[in-house]
């Protein structure tokens, strides 16, 4: 397999924050580079820049770590096809992983052994037209869906995708997380009771711990 290597724009150590691994110690690589601009991104920084690193020196880096789960993320990191070979390899090495990815990219060369957490860009994200919905039927029960939620516009046009495209016995989780300092949780939690919503509520459990900030 040739090795060009990725970008990179960090490699770093935490507590899973997000999804079905929430709480539990992970390695993170994000990938420099997404084609979206979410109104809400908390990782712009990872838009630009960035080191080119060979697969040899990101698995040093991970191996590094000494953890058991390993998330990649970006930016978009499918927007770097080498992504797909990096996520197999991490797959061979024996880490669970998984994969943070806007909708907006083919995911169906990903490595089944990938946990795929896709995000279905909501309208106030300002991306929903980049959603590619060939990639739902795709999807299998070890994958999830999540919907970051910035309004009640978004709350209900997520409500509606979760049954038009019958996401709950699709995917093993369908996440709805309110967007950061912009939706109050509880509301987001109001809503999907009242609603006897399904769903798992879920809120950025780095951003409680060390608040809006790279590299946690
Ligand atoms: C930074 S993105 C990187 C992966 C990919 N580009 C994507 O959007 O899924 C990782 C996750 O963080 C979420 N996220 C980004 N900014 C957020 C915010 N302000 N509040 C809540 N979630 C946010 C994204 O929606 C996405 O699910
Ligand atoms: N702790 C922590 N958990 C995360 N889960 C997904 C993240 C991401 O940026 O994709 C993320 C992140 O940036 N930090
Ligand atoms: S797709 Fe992900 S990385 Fe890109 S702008 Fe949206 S939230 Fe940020
Ligand atoms: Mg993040």
């Amino acid at each position: 397999m040739a090795d060009s290597g990725l970008r990179i724009t960090e490699i770093f150590h935490s507590l899973q924050g997000e999804a079905r691994t929430v709480g539990l110690p992970t390695v993170f690589v994000r990938l420099t580079g997404c084609p979206l601009r979410c109104h809400y991104c908390d990782s712009e920084y990872a838009f630009h820049g960035g080191e080119r690193l060979s697969f040899e020196q990101i698995l040093e880096q991970v191996a590094g770590f000494g953890a058991k789960y390993v998330c990649v993320t970006g930016g978009e990191p499918l927007a770097q096809p080498g992504c797909i070979d990096l996520l197999s390899r991490l797959c061979d090495l024996g880490y669970n992983v998984s994969l943070e990815t806007s909708g907006a990219m083919d995911v169906s060369k990903v490595d089944h052994r990938v946990s795929i957490v896709l995000d279905l860009k909501t309208p106030a994200s300002g991306e929903q037209d980049k959603n590619l919905y060939t990639n739902i039927p795709l999807l299998k029960l070890k994958d999830q869906v999540k919907f970051v939620i910035c309004d009640r516009g978004d709350y209900d046009w997520a409500r509606f995708q979760l049954d038009q495209l019958q996401l709950v016995s699709k995917v093993g989780d369908v996440l709805f997380s309110p967007s950061f300092e912009q939706l109050a949780p509880k509301q987001l939690a109001e809503w999907i009771l009242d609603d006897r919503l399904p769903v798992r509520f879920q809120m950025q459990l780095h951003k409680q711990l060390w608040g809006d900030t790279p590299g946690v």
